[in-house]
């Protein structure tokens, strides 16, 4: 046997250890939730605790199988440390036979280098066979690596491998791999909002995800009371990434779009382009505001008079409009600014009263609060207000509430060619909905999370951050994006203006640029389109020296789509077919039947994710498409993880032409 067969050999043991312990913690807390239920002093906490150690139970069992450790570290102080994805220990008070990736002393895995070795001996990785469901036989490999033996410059195979593996289905966690500029970012301070500009493939996604594990982990009571929120741009995107925060042993993080998170109505209708430019303008805030506010009656002209038995209790115009302003200046939401009215009418009301007959009970004052009077006066100068109401009345007039904020082509672009009835029955577009949330923000403050990473931020716009921005007033934020990448009409060119709609004006902005995904060569190529995009971005590295760049020249685009298809079957791993949406249906009529390795997509949707083999089927066509059709482009050929085929029937765009180089 050699030494390495010995070194597996003890690992191996220590797996099946570690495996008899899971179980034993697994079988610890069911039981405990049968004695927790009994033993709680009243029924509330018995309700109480049951609940806890049901949840701890559930999210025990529902473990997804893998590899119980992935990393070894050997300290100088004599300590060795198993790394895993969760902490596995005989009995609580024990020292862990695997420790969390999140905890203190991991730090060190991800971060120690020969050059800062932070009292590590050596870092052991350990190979397991792919998609390892944690059979300890499946444990194949282990690679060392000495941090006192000065810089060796010394490539992990191991990390290597993991990073140009094919991929197929859903994305995974890379806990075991995560990098040293990727472990500062998911490390860093929690109640601190971040923003990370990271070229295509370095890791954003794996990053923000990561991060919320670690908060989760870090700081369980406030992230989790208060919650935390993943936002991604489209569902596809959604389930792409829907394993990652669950193989991490986090269950249960609410994982939506924005259009999800905001949608008070269906999307019943589109806007055409110049109308949603303006929805989605900042200055609708300003609009939104002045039109619900225009209903306040700063300036009520009769005097209120309160009927009590025989007697009338009175409050002069003047007063009334001293109150409506004081409560105006305050900015209270405007349905706690009617109730604040209210209350000091009441307040006032009562004082009269005093002074002339005594005190007044609650009773009395609850009687004057609800007085048919006081509603009334209310009705007239602070009415009631919901979301709908008021977008329809913008919608039906904008020149009464945006006049002078918005051009009168802008008016006319939101102006309803056909008022409905009734806001009742409007047919709302997405972007309405954006502006519905921010009335409804006005109203009533929504509550906040904890915790919200948001993907792919570049895309948003302003009023779509304003979404953000209320829902995180007393919370943190992780912003990820690429603005190369940006392809809506109002996408970000400044991440600083974004951050300032983020409602986070000054959070730093961290650069991300070397990739994981896109090999040197296609990164090259995308490269080459960065200068026309005005994003004003680092262009992106490689760690990949493999990957491959294929240019095809068909006479007939058919004929050329099913040979590029058929060399990629001819490798491993997904194939992703990608062209501009309108030709879709045709290219998928042409390779249908060849398997369900192969996925044909439109352009517009493949944004955050990834297929080994990308053919991109006419990029002239995904450029002509859409205002930011370069963008797009850009994004389409950084998907790919291993080889790129272009094919072409019209001229390339020129940037990509290898004849005119760049
Ligand atoms: N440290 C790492 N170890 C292994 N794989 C990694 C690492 N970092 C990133 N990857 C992999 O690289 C790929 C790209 O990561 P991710 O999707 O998070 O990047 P991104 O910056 O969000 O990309 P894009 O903006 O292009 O969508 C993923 O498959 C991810 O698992």
């Amino acid at each position: 046997m050699t030494s390495l067969d010995l070194e597996l050999a003890r690992e191996r043991s220590h797996h099946d250890a570690c495996r008899a312990a899971l179980i034993r913690m697994t079988e610890d807390v069911v039981e405990q939730v049968v004695t927790g239920e009994d033993v709680a002093a009243s029924g509330a906490d018995a309700e109480a605790l049951g609940y806890h150690l049901r949840s701890r139970a559930k999210e025990m069992r529902e473990q997804p199988p893998g590899p119980l450790f992935f990393g070894r570290l050997d300290r100088e102080d004599g300590q060795i440390h198993h790394i895993g994805r969760r902490r596995i220990a005989e009995h609580p008070a024990a020292p862990p036979l695997v420790v969390d990736w999140r905890a203190p002393v991991s730090r060190a895995y991800y971060q120690a280098g020969a050059h800062d070795p932070q009292g590590v001996l050596r870092r052991r990785r350990f190979g397991w066979a792919p998609n390892s469901a944690g059979a300890t036989e499946d444990l194949t490999a282990l690679e060392d690596e000495n941090l006192t033996d000065g810089d060796t410059g010394q490539v992990s195979a191991l990390l290597t491998g993991e990073i140009e593996r094919p991929r197929v289905g859903p994305m995974r966690d890379i806990a075991a791999t995560i990098q040293p500029e990727q472990d500062d970012l998911v490390r860093s301070e929690p109640a601190a909002s971040l923003c990370v500009q990271g070229a295509p493939g370095t890791g954003k996604t794996a990053v923000g995800l990561h991060r919320a594990a670690y908060l989760l982990y870090t700081h369980p009571q406030r992230i989790r009371r208060s919650g935390l929120l993943v936002l991604g741009p489209h569902r596809a995107f959604l389930s792409y990434i829907a394993e990652v925060l669950p193989s991490l042993g986090e269950t249960g993080i609410r994982q939506a779009t924005l259009d999800d998170e905001i949608a008070r109505h269906p999307v019943r209708v589109e806007d055409d382009e110049a109308a949603a430019l303006v929805k989605h303008d900042a200055r609708m805030a300003g609009v939104l505001h002045r039109a619900l506010y225009g209903r306040v009656d700063p300036a009520p002209a009769e005097d209120l008079a309160v009927p009590d038995g025989s007697y009338h209790w009175r409050l002069p115009a003047a007063q009334l409009a001293a109150i409506v302003s004081a409560v105006r200046e305050e900015a209270p939401p405007y349905a706690t600014g009617r109730e604040r009215v209210r209350a000091r009418i009441v307040r006032a009301l009562q004082l009269r009263a005093e002074r002339r007959s005594g005190p007044m009970g609650a009773a009395w004052a609850r009687r004057v609060e609800r007085a048919r009077a006081v509603t009334a006066f209310l009705d007239r100068c602070w009415p009631k207000a919901t979301p709908e109401e008021v977008l329809a009345g913008v919608l039906t007039d904008p020149a009464g509430a945006a006049d002078l904020l918005l051009t009168a082509d802008e008016l006319a672009a939101i102006r309803w060619a056909r008022p409905p009835r009734s806001y009742r029955s409007a047919r709302w577009t997405a972007a309405d909905l954006v502006l519905l949330d921010e009335l409804a923000g006005l109203i009533e403050r929504p509550e906040s999370y904890g915790h919200v990473v948001v993907d792919e931020a570049q895309d948003l716009s302003p009023m779509q951050c304003r979404a953000i921005a209320r829902r995180t007033e007393f919370g943190s934020l992780t912003v990820l994006g690429d603005l190369a990448q940006g392809t809506t009409p109002w996408a970000a060119r400044d991440w600083d203006e974004q951050l300032e709609h983020l409602g986070k004006p000054g959070t730093p902005v961290v650069p991300l640029t070397l990739g994981y995904r896109v090999p040197a060569a296609i990164v090259d190529l995308a490269n080459r389109l960065l200068p026309r995009l005005g994003a004003g971005v680092p262009a992106g590295r490689s760690v990949r020296r493999d990957g491959e760049v294929t240019v095809h020249r068909a006479t007939e685009l058919a004929a050329g789509v099913r040979e590029a298809v058929r060399a990629a079957l001819a490798a491993e791993g997904s194939v992703g077919v990608v062209t501009a949406d309108h030709l879709v249906d045709a290219v998928a009529e042409e390779v249908k039947g060849c398997g369900e390795r192969v996925s044909v997509l439109p352009a517009t949707v493949v944004k955050g994710l990834e297929f080994d083999h990308v053919v991109v089927v006419e990029p002239a066509a995904i450029v002509a498409a859409e205002a930011r059709g370069l963008n797009r482009l850009y994004v389409v050929l950084t998907r790919a993880v291993s080889r790129l085929a272009l094919v072409h029937e019209a001229e390339l765009p020129e940037c990509l032409d290898p004849r005119t180089g760049r």
